[in-house]
């Protein structure tokens, strides 16, 4: 699939569950020319003006999800509006997921308000009609919970210490209602399912396998 409009870089949205593996996937395309990796800007989320706020929501989720993915939504559109000179541009994860996953999440655990999630609602529908948020592809590095949960306790990042294997659980379902299940939601762009449960030095195959559909280097034959 040619991306439409000439200038515009092909645009790629890695996304998935926590621990899913998307960082090591980006290392492995980083390395091809013509391809610029945004990685999620949780620096920025542990650190605006000395406030962690990724530490403040898993502390009291309650209290701070509204500030968290509030901050969350703009410095992902800031990725989205980057520009770019490389003609791939391949994003960890996207605004999208943080509507129909993160936010979900909170708003169906009732730990966000309806009139906060009707705020940040708000914005995502004014910014993704008013502005030009393409995706070309998204690629969902699929996995099972109890893996991605055993990932999360090895990496040891101290603000997920608090991240329970139920939360993992239920965004891994609203993952596959957002990505598998029929697209529940407004699926933004056609979906790449790659097994990411696969060991780090296997899945290496599977990247190489997809490498022509991600990278749009010729028209894939691969029907996604
Ligand atoms: C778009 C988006 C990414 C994202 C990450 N996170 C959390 C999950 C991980 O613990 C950490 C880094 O991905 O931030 C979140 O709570 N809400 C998010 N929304």
């Amino acid at each position: 699939k040619k991306n439409m409009q000439p200038g515009r870089p092909f645009i790629v949205a890695v996304e998935g569950n926590i621990g899913s593996g998307k960082s090591t996937f980006l290392e492995y395309f980083n390395n091809f020319e013509g391809v610029e990796v945004l990685s999620e800007p949780v620096e920025s989320w542990r650190n605006l003006n000395g406030n962690n706020l990724l530490g403040l929501m898993y502390e009291d989720p309650k209290k701070w999800s509204f500030t968290f993915q509030s901050y969350v939504q703009l410095t992902m559109l800031q990725n989205h509006l980057k520009p770019t000179k490389a003609s791939i541009k391949l994003m960890e994860r996207s605004i999208f997921s943080a509507r129909y996953c993160f936010v979900e999440k909170m708003k169906r655990d009732r730990i966000l308000p309806h009139s906060s999630a009707a705020v940040l609602d708000a914005w995502f529908q004014w910014i993704t009609n008013s502005m030009n948020i393409n995706i070309d592809l998204i690629v969902y590095l699929r996995t099972s919970p109890e893996i991605v949960y055993q990932r999360i306790m090895e990496r040891n990042r101290p603000e997920e210490k608090l991240v329970s294997l139920e939360y993992i659980q239920s965004l891994h379902e609203i993952h596959e209602d957002w990505l598998n299940n029929k697209c529940l939601h407004h699926c933004p762009a056609p979906v790449l399912i790659i097994n990411a449960d696969l060991d780090k030095a296997i899945i290496q195959r599977e990247y190489q396998h997809w490498k022509s559909a991600i990278l749009n280097e010729k028209p894939s034959t691969i029907q996604i």
